[in-house]
């Protein structure tokens, strides 16, 4: 299919101020060009939309583009309006980048190489809108990740608002634990692309977080709120592998790199000064499960397993048989009691002799890391090595026979301090670095 289609478009978008619909059109154009729209709808505000709404919009129309060029992969791609050159240097890191999983899946290395192009601008930077002082808006997903955020800011009094894309009854029961009011947005993807799907199109990973991201910071604009902020983790910044030259990451529009280029655009083309950041992202994910095992309140709802947020046919909580419940499970372990850990998954992982191979991959021993959101290898063979500390875990098969599989080479590389001490790059701002500082004590 790919052959047929040499250039992407986005030749227009719309905005219903009286329903908060945006309608965005997409154009992968050749000898027989293929369309389509995607509807995304926004809890409206109390006001009317402010100027740099519109400018999100904007970033938000190309950046979602990404599901519609996958069915074709031209080689060139022409953003529709004038961007400062953050923003297309954004663009092009979305595109290549956030497509890289898709690219070494499909074995397509032009993808790595685009750069996305766009008319020349000669408009004067944006006007400065300051933010910072506003309300958080506080993505979640439903996992511990999210929650640990959401409780962080409340704890400090910043009356932070939950929002989501697309709730599923998981995020609308993390809410409901929470007892706070959230805000929503609807995402409606063509239809025209899942009978492509079915037809056999090309296909693959997206970097969806790059998508709700630009969705959430629309959403805080609309309700005059502060900074977005997400909880996206250390080890979301490494690569699954390298391939041609270019590191392939399943999780790169989660990683540090993505976070300072979205950043960077939004503030160009915006104004926003204080648009976006992750509250967690010096943390491990080890280090995270420790800060959710604090709050049971949300033990009967918290589910990370993607399978429970699939478009078709999800899952109502953990599958228990995939590589984030594995990690997640063992993340939390070393911070909970066993049957506190069993009643959150609605299983004992760690009494199944047979989720044995998946965690031998999860330990670096087996393949390379999964193409899933999950942690280091050293996370989890510090995890493991904590477990062999607790009775409570003596008995469990899984534990057993993973300890007995990893070289003795593997435990000494392993560090606790590494992975329990914060570190690395991060954007948050002093203000929160300081609360998140208080909450790690
Ligand atoms: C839920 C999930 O993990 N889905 C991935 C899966 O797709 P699948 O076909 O099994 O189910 P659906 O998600 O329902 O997708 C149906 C089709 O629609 C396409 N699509 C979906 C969303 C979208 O925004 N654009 C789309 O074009 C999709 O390609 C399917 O054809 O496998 C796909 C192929 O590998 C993945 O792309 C699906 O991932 C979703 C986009 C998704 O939301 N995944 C997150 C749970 C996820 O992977 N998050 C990453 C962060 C990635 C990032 O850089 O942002 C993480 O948490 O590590
Ligand atoms: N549907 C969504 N709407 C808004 N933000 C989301 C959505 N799904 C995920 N996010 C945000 O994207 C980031 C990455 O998602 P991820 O699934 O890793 O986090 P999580 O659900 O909080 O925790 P976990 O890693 O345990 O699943 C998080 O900041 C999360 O809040």
């Amino acid at each position: 299919m790919r052959a047929q289609y040499e250039v992407m478009r986005f030749p227009a978008y719309r905005f219903d101020r009286a329903t908060g619909v945006a309608e965005f059109d997409y154009l992968l154009d050749g000898p027989a060009p293929l369309e389509f729209t995607e509807t995304i709808t926004f809890p409206l505000g109390p006001g009317k939309p402010p100027a740099h709404f519109f400018k999100v919009l904007e970033l938000l129309h190309v950046v979602a583009g990404v599901s519609y060029y996958k069915v074709g992969a031209p080689a060139r791609i022409e953003a529709p309006v004038a961007v400062p050159a953050a923003v297309t240097e954004f663009f092009t890191a979305v595109y290549t980048h956030g497509l890289g999983e898709y690219a070494y899946v499909n074995k397509l290395p032009h993808v790595l190489e685009l750069s996305v192009t766009a008319p020349a601008s000669s408009a004067s930077p944006a006007s400065p809108v300051d933010n910072s002082d506003g309300r958080p808006l506080s993505a979640v997903g439903g996992g511990k990740d999210s929650i640990v955020t959401l409780e962080i800011l409340r704890a400090a009094g910043l009356d932070p608002v939950p929002f989501s894309v697309n709730p599923n009854p998981v995020i609308v029961n993390v809410n409901a634990a929470s007892g706070l009011t959230a805000l929503a947005a609807r995402r409606k993807l063509d239809p025209r692309l899942f009978e492509l799907n079915k037809a056999g199109a090309l296909n693959g990973h997206i970097p969806v977080t790059a998508i709700n991201s630009l969705i959430a910071i629309a959403t805080a604009a609309l309700h005059g709120l502060g900074p977005v902020v997400m909880s996206n983790e250390r080890s979301a910044s490494d690569p699954n592998l390298i391939w041609n030259g270019h590191e392939i990451n399943h999780q790169w529009s989660k990683g540090v790199a993505a976070e300072g280029l979205l950043r960077a655009a939004v503030t160009a083309h915006t104004g926003l000064t204080e648009p976006y950041f992750s509250l967690l992202r010096s943390l491990s994910e080890l280090h995270i499960a420790q800060l959710f095992a604090r709050h049971t309140a949300y033990d009967d709802v918290v589910t990370s397993c993607n399978k429970a947020f699939k478009l078709h046919d999800p899952t109502a909580r953990w599958c228990g048989d995939c590589p984030k419940c594995r990690f997640v499970a063992l993340a939390m372990a070393p911070s909970m009691s066993r049957s506190r850990l069993t009643r959150i998954f609605g299983r004992d992982l760690f009494a199944e002799p047979e989720q044995v191979p998946g965690y031998l991959e999860l330990l670096g021993i087996d393949a390379h890391k999964p193409f899933e959101c999950v942690g280091e290898v050293e996370e989890s063979l510090v995890a493991l090595t904590m477990l062999g500390d607790d009775p409570q875990w003596a008995d469990a098969p899984v534990i057993t026979a993973l300890r007995a599989a990893v070289p003795a080479e593997a435990w000494a590389a392993a560090s606790r301090d590494e992975v329990l001490t914060p570190g690395g790059p991060t954007y948050v701002p002093p203000a929160y670095a300081k609360i998140l500082a208080d909450a790690l004590i």
